[in-house]
């Protein structure tokens, strides 16, 4: 038996489950987990569900998926959760989101295959070569931005790469970039969205006086920090502290936050409805 997860994202109208409870019947499968939402803003319906089946590959489940559901037109991805998701890492010069996926990944607490990690700057270096991990230095420039992002497409390519995701990569990605990985590359930004977007966001905070500093894990999208949010958290701050604290302090949010995001959207947890997500923890 083969485990195997689905997700779906079609309208919302009545027959879908049976529909996929009749599919899941066919390849002689058995249901050990599930989940769904119906979106009452979109009228969207959502679901995730993993279940056992002897078919012995992602593509045949697929076939007779899309089959079953055809008259609903979904959305439809299929896994099986032992082809773990391939993820490239862009850093910069901020190590602590990297040390955190690099321990996670080594502990075999997150699911994930790292093939390659991509920097700016050859500063982490050191770190991917403790890990055993290929590191690309692509610098950037706004001359060079063009070749770089080239360069970087050209990687995610070659390494058959799922999900790449900016671990504090300081550099921000052109709209063309941003159209190429739509959905499969996840920031993690230094503040608590919406407030304070883009450079500086700790000392933006001191400056208003929060009480509250944080995290948010979101897609990549053209419009900076704007990009649907997966993951949030928050952490207590007073009038005692200065914004150089308050960026240690964030440190661990940030970490924990992404590596929230990472794990969610390689286990196949978060569907994408319009400007939002679904996440199914
Ligand atoms: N298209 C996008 N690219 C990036 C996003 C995004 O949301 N959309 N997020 C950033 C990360 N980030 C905040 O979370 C951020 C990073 C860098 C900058 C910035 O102004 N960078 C300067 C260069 C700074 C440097 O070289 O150190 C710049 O690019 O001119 C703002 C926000 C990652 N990319």
């Amino acid at each position: 038996m083969n485990r195997y997860v689905m997700t779906l994202r079609c309208p919302d109208q009545p027959g879908i489950v049976r529909a996929f409870a009749q599919g899941v019947s066919s390849l002689k499968g058995n249901i050990v987990d599930n989940n769904q939402f119906s979106d009452p803003d979109t009228d969207t319906f959502c679901m995730r569900t993993e279940f056992d089946s002897p078919a012995d590959s992602s593509a045949v489940v697929r076939a007779e998926l899309t089959q079953a559901l055809g008259a609903f037109d979904p959305f439809l991805t299929v896994r099986d959760v032992s082809h773990r998701r391939r993820v490239l890492l862009m850093v910069s010069k901020f190590d602590h989101c990297l040390v955190d996926l690099l321990y996670r990944h080594r502990t075999g607490d997150l699911p994930i295959d790292i093939p390659v990690i991509v920097s700016n700057h050859p500063d982490l270096k050191p770190l991917a070569d403790q890990a055993g991990i290929p590191f690309v230095l692509i610098p950037v420039t706004k001359d060079t931005k063009p070749e770089a992002e080239a360069k970087l497409l050209d990687l995610v390519t070659e390494h058959d790469v799922d999900l790449v995701v900016l671990a504090r990569y300081m550099q921000v990605l052109s709209d063309d970039l941003c159209r190429k990985l739509a959905g499969r590359a996840i920031n993690i930004h230094h503040s608590f969205l919406p407030g304070f977007k883009g450079a500086k966001p700790y000392h933006q905070a001191h400056a208003r006086g929060v009480k509250l500093i944080g995290a948010t894990a979101h897609y990549v999208t053209a419009e900076l920090d704007e990009g649907p949010i997966i993951e949030q958290d928050v952490q207590r701050v007073n009038h005692a502290r200065s914004a150089d604290q308050m960026v240690a302090l964030g440190r661990d949010v940030e970490r924990a936050v992404l590596s929230r995001a990472v794990r969610r959207h390689a286990e196949d947890r978060v569907i994408l409805v319009g400007a939002r997500t679904v996440v199914f923890e």
